[in-house]
């Protein structure tokens, strides 16, 4: 059994990256005892008001942002933070040498219907002498991310990450509190016979989206030859775990509902992150168009088109883009 700080000293090079994840987790803990407790800690329901995207926030969404806030701005090598839940990115430390940017909770409107949610993070290096409360500091491409992951409050509770070196993933043993090893060098296969997509949008999707899951609907019979099976779980995190332990396809791509947001999901905290670990795990993760983790951010809300999973499906979706 090897615990999570003893596979970070092993493994991981720099002991700010290693403190900064070994912290989240404590908070993550904490988050997931809450959870688990639901209505009996009286933390389900809304919390009456929206935040800077106009979404409204869960209570549990507000309580989340806030105590990994109170984590992250207490350790000495964490520069700044920036959440889904803030309006604006959160001057931390000025010795510290990282940006901390993070969903607190991935999939909360699940909260209340008692299935899987999560929180997702990844670390950026801040540029010498920037400004941790400066949004400009924290617009860096995806692939300069030097960590990203998850914890999954599921079934049991799940923490899978990578500092760039493959994707490992944790269990929280509650009987002792600890996360202990459960997974090492995570691979995605290639090929699979799954996907998830929120089907309710197909008449927004742009032709050629539509164009490939029509032709993943008709399974053997069409040109992909062979069928398919869907799931949708309405938690990326969620999806993105299953896609890491078996396989898949996920897609929340460009739509034209409102052209203020194209795409769902947020570059930041969410396309990124995922992104990282499942191209470090031989996946594949696009805009449909760009590698995901290519693409230059603009702002720290900004919103991306998603495809990512198995390498061999999700180029046969982009291939329908070209
Ligand atoms: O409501 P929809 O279209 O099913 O969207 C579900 C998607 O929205 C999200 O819940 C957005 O994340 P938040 O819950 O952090 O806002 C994703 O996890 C999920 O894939
Ligand atoms: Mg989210
Ligand atoms: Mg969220």
């Amino acid at each position: 059994m090897q615990r999570l700080r003893t596979f970070l000293d092993n493994h991981c090079k720099d002991s700010d990256v290693a403190n900064i994840i070994e912290g989240l987790t404590v908070t993550c803990k904490d988050i997931s005892h809450r959870l688990h407790l639901g209505a009996l800690a009286g933390v389900l329901g809304s919390a009456g008001q929206e935040n800077v995207q106009g979404e409204s926030q869960k209570l549990l969404d507000v309580i989340s942002n806030d105590l990994i806030k109170e984590c992250l701005a207490a350790m000495p090598a964490v520069r700044g933070l920036a959440s889904e839940e803030e309006p604006d990115p959160v001057a931390c430390n000025p010795e510290g040498d990282y940006l901390v940017l993070f969903d607190p909770l991935d999939g909360s409107s699940n909260i209340d219907v008692n299935v899987t949610v999560g929180t997702i993070f990844s670390v950026l290096k801040a540029a010498p002498g920037a400004d941790g409360g400066d949004e400009a500091t924290y617009l860096q491409a995806g692939n300069k991310q030097v960590a990203a992951g998850y914890v999954l409050y599921g079934p049991s509770t799940l923490l899978v990450f990578s500092t760039g070196e493959g994707v490992h993933s944790f269990t929280l043993d509650p009987r002792i509190g600890e996360f202990v090893l459960q997974r090492d060098n995570i691979q995605v296969p290639a090929e699979t016979q799954e996907f998830a997509i929120n089907m309710s949008n197909q008449r927004f999707w742009l032709p050629q989206m539509q164009n490939y899951v029509a032709d993943l609907l008709q399974g053997e019979e069409g040109p992909l030859g062979k069928r398919y099976n869907m799931r949708w779980i309405a938690s990326m995190v969620a999806e993105i775990h299953r896609i890491l332990t078996r396989g898949g396809i996920f897609m929340y791509p460009f739509d034209n509902r409102d052209p203020s947001k194209p795409g769902k999901l947020r570059l930041m905290y969410e396309g990124n992150p995922m992104s990282m670990l499942i191209e470090q795990a031989g996946g594949k993760a696009s805009t449909a168009f760009e590698d995901i983790m290519e693409v230059a951010p603009d702002a720290i809300h900004q919103r991306v088109s998603v495809v990512m999973g198995s390498a061999d499906e999700v180029e046969k979706a982009c291939s329908y883009h070209k």
